[in-house]
């Protein structure tokens, strides 16, 4: 773990592996975030862990290190309803980022434009009881129904809830977007409950998606085979509906760090044609988040 002189933690790894998979030419991380500068971009008073920064500059040098072109910066529960740093983090990558932004349900409809202008495609409504101290499901509703075209949400959620929070998915009038899978027991295997119970939300209708990601977080430790094993069915059943990304900089893992080449060489082994791999790195987020370039 490590920690600097003011307390705040790093949770990522400073020499990350080079992978032997290389991703095709134009393949998006699709679930990333920045820290601050903290100096530029304070935390939220609600924070529930405080990291060192991990700016847009380390952001680019860890894409281009793994063979990426594009990111999708999801805002950080640390960072609250404020998201000057996710914008700027976007307006400094040329075009390459789009994001996904945390908001006040009771934004008005010209902030969520200027959101839509700096590059927001979608909405975050994070269920983890350690990260957010509330979760107003009506006025989520409220807010999914007013949200610019073409937007979607991301829910995160972990899997013991996902039974309660069927009536308020089956309700949401936009595209969904489930963040690491509803962190489903991977042990359980490809056909345990919890990945029974998310196979039947995904069946339940077409236009939810899932982040086919963080095998560090739901996996024991590297080689990570119980994730692999439970998650290549998935994204096989569902091509055209799985998104990859590198959750860097891992927000929480400082005592369990990940080595992002390791991460990108998960990504074979749960989509093992170049076919599956083209949808799931390229088509399928760029149909979410640069759909202006989709045909
Ligand atoms: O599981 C987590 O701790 C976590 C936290 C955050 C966040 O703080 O936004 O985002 C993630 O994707 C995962």
């Amino acid at each position: 773990m490590s920690t600097d002189a003011q307390g705040r933690m790093r949770s990522w790894t400073l020499e990350p592996s080079t992978p032997t998979f290389h991703p095709p030419p134009g393949a998006v991380d699709a679930h990333c975030h920045v820290f601050g500068p903290a100096d530029r971009f304070p935390f939220s008073a609600k924070a529930k862990y405080i990291p060192q920064d991990a700016g847009p500059d380390a952001l680019f040098a860890l894409r281009d290190r793994l063979g990426f072109s594009r990111n999708v910066v999801v805002q950080a529960s640390c960072h609250g309803t404020d998201n000057a740093a996710t914008l700027n983090a976007i307006a400094a990558s040329g075009g390459m980022a789009r994001g996904v932004a945390v908001v006040d349900p009771a934004i008005s409809e010209r902030e969520l434009q200027a959101l839509h202008d700096g590059g927001i495609r979608g909405v975050r409504f994070n269920f983890l009881k350690r990260l957010v101290d509330d979760a107003p499901k009506d006025r989520f509703l409220d807010l999914a129904g007013r949200l610019p075209g073409g937007w979607h949400v991301v829910v995160y959620f972990e899997a013991d809830i996902l039974e309660e929070l069927r009536p308020f998915l089956d309700a949401l009038p936009v595209p969904i977007v489930v963040d690491h899978m509803g962190r489903p027991d991977v042990t359980q295997g490809p056909d345990g409950t919890d990945i029974r119970a998310f196979r039947a939300l995904l069946d339940s209708r077409g236009d939810i998606h899932f982040k086919a990601s963080c095998p560090d977080r739901l996996s024991e430790a590297p080689p990570w085979d119980d994730f692999a094993r439970a998650v290549r069915p998935l994204v096989e059943t569902y091509p055209d509906r799985c998104l990859w990304g590198t959750d860097w900089p891992h927000p929480n893992m400082e005592s369990r760090i990940p080595d992002d080449g390791a991460l990108v060489d998960m990504i074979p082994r749960i989509a093992p044609t170049a076919e599956l791999r083209r949808k799931l790195l390229i088509d399928n987020p760029l149909r979410l988040y640069w759909s202006e370039e989709w045909p």
